[in-house]
């Protein structure tokens, strides 16, 4: 027996307020609640039902999968408020200007990632970064505290809700890497060369003895032997192992450099990583897995895997996600920065939907010079797999403290862009650099200059793409993208158009990497959120029907009327309804 009660939001009105009080008593009787917003009819759905007896807590409605209405319970009331669905079509502000400015040649094909730290959380400071071409923000479950990376979330929701943008989120994990411990308050420590700096596993209550660095990974000071070399962030401070007292390690410095708190730390002995009992460490250790419950409830759009050694964590971690996920889908993206992950490579990337070149702890477990044939060949087989990829670590790395970059760190953002990885990361950079914007324009810049020479010159280098597709119906579809996008090379179309529910066709299309920009049209938010990582999409969220003519109309006059594109502009559609290609002017 299902009893059900609907509430009828004010006319015009795209607000529903109750006292939070009626709330929880409607729900205790009425197991479903729906909302009429004119003549529709959608069941309001709530997060959890613990929630109902927090301070605050978001209440939406779903229709077919889709939300149409969002909104947040508060101590005292609950406002739901009704996207406008009908006929509208979503964009952000930022493309919408560049498409009518610049046309569709100009609009930029690789993706950026920026990490949020200190410098950027801020509404304003994230709002800069969205208007400069952020597309999705990573926060670092390293560093700060949950309640700290919940108001950052909120504050790109509440970008993504006002302003129109599609700004994805991604969380990274701690992983069980072994990193030493905050400096005892202070932001930062130099190490001299020749000091004796003690590393302890104790743990001090009153006060951090001068020279002294508290190592996470409680055996330690027994796997260490007297000679090793200790990295700390892959080598930019080195000590020498000279002396080991219980749980002391004394350490002579042997390159001087800063500390920052919670740096990463390896340890070397006859020119290789030792990898003793640390490597038993489970992936993702119990604090990770608190903070994927805390990204499922959140409902962040990806989770990035730090030290993936093989494919059983991602599956066990995929399982456990869409057990507990059930309305979002989670996409999980591999961090590729261990030996194991090098080892065990494909079967990893098949297992993920997505993978990260995560170039600063994969310079400290293999020698550097083999850093770049490592990140081609993750980029490479991330494209054949038909997996996003992204580059990531010291991209402008002096741009944590100047305002202009290396002439060596715009040749390595170009060889990211010319080997046509989906995205470029920013860690440091953005997180607590001194320059933020200036090095998102920066990589901005480059991808833009670098894309457009590539078109010019017709660099082409094919890629064989082999099939991914286990069934005859994937087959198809991605026989359908492989020709869409040949043909739009060859008939120098000015768009492709997608329609896809699940995004799988938009990113058949992207692995193409064609040479004009992809329109991806998808009926939900969360798809929309998620294919803004892949390169060259441009993802709309819109309402569609099975009827692609309908389709095709309503989207030419939303985006005329927008001034998106223009009458004459040649275009070539596929969908994952319909299994065809059609090729025509804009009317
Ligand atoms: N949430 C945060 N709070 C404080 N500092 C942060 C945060 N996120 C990142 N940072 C700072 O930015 C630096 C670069 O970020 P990232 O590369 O993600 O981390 P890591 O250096 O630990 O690999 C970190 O070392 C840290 O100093
Ligand atoms: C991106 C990386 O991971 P993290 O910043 O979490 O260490 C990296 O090691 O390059
Ligand atoms: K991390
Ligand atoms: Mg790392």
């Amino acid at each position: 027996m299902s009893q059900s009660l609907q509430f009828l939001t004010p006319s015009r009105s795209p607000y529903l307020t109750l006292p939070k009080q009626t709330v929880t008593s409607l729900y205790r009787r009425f197991p479903v609640i729906k909302l009429l917003i004119g003549k529709h009819s959608f069941p309001a759905v709530k997060s959890s039902s613990s929630d109902l007896d927090a301070t605050s807590s978001k209440v939406g409605a779903v229709d077919n999968g889709q939300t149409v209405v969002t909104g947040v319970l508060s101590a005292d009331s609950v406002a739901v408020r009704v996207q406008s669905d009908s006929g509208s079509l979503e964009v952000d502000t930022v493309t919408e200007a560049e498409l009518k400015e610049n046309g569709f040649r100009s609009t930029r094909r690789t993706k950026l990632v920026c990490t949020i730290g200190p410098a950027t959380c801020g509404f304003e400071q994230l709002e800069s970064l969205a208007v400069g071409g952020m597309n999705v923000a990573r926060i670092n479950m390293c560093h700060g505290t949950r309640e700290w990376h919940r108001r950052v979330i909120e504050r790109v929701r509440r970008l993504n809700e006002e302003k129109g943008f599609a700004v994805a989120i991604m969380m990274d994990t701690e992983g069980s890497e072994i990193h030493m411990g905050e400096l005892g308050g202070a932001p930062s420590a130099k190490a001299e060369d020749g000091e004796i700096w003690t590393f302890s596993v104790r743990a001090f209550d009153s006060g951090l003895p001068e020279r002294t660095i508290i190592v996470n990974y409680d055996g330690f000071a027994e796997d260490v032997k007297v000679g090793d070399e200790l990295l700390v962030d892959g080598g930019m401070v080195r000590f020498e192992v000279t002396e080991k007292i219980g749980p002391d390690v004394k350490c002579r410095c042997t390159d001087p450099g800063l500390l920052l708190p919670r740096a990463n730390l390896t340890f070397w002995r006859d020119g290789s990583l030792v990898r003793e009992r640390n490597a038993m460490l489970p992936t993702i250790s119990s604090k990770d897995w608190l903070d994927i419950d805390f990204g499922i409830a959140e409902g962040v759009d990806f989770i990035a895997i730090s030290f993936v050694k093989s494919a059983e964590v991602i599956n066990h971690l995929k399982s456990y996600i869409a057990a507990r996920a059930r309305d979002s889908d989670i996409a999980v993206i591999a961090k590729i920065e261990s030996i194991d992950s090098l080892k065990n490579l494909e079967e990893i990337i098949r297992a993920s939907d997505g993978a990260m070149v995560a170039r600063g702890d994969l310079g400290a477990q293999i020698p550097l010079e083999q850093v770049p044939s490592a990140q081609q060949r993750v980029v490479k087989l991330c494209r054949q797999l038909n997996k996003p990829v992204i580059v990531a670590s010291q991209l402008l790395e002096s741009m944590i403290e100047y305002p202009t970059p290396t002439r060596a760190e715009v040749a390595d953002v170009s060889e990211a862009v010319r080997q046509r990885a989906d995205a470029l990361m920013l860690s440091g950079e953005s997180a607590m650099g001194q320059y933020p914007e200036k090095a998102l324009a920066v990589l901005r810049n480059v991808s833009l200059r670098i894309e457009r020479w590539w078109r010019e010159e017709k660099r082409y280098e094919a890629m064989e793409l082999p099939d991914v597709g286990t069934s005859f119906a994937d087959s198809i579809s991605e026989e359908i993208c492989n020709s869409a996008a040949k043909m739009a090379n060859n008939l120098e179309v000015d768009a492709l158009f997608v329609y896809t529910k699940t995004g799988h066709m938009a990113s058949l299309l992207s692995r193409c990497r064609p040479d004009c920009p992809i329109f991806a049209f998808t009926t939900t938010t969360s798809v929309r959120r998620r294919l803004n990582l892949q390169w060259g999409l441009i993802p709309f969220r819109l309402s569609f029907s099975d009827d692609m003519e309908s389709n095709l109309n309503k989207t030419f006059s939303l985006l005329k009327a927008r001034g998106m594109i223009k009458s004459g502009d040649l275009v070539i559609a596929v969908s994952d309804m319909l299994q065809s290609i059609q090729v025509m002017n804009v009317p």
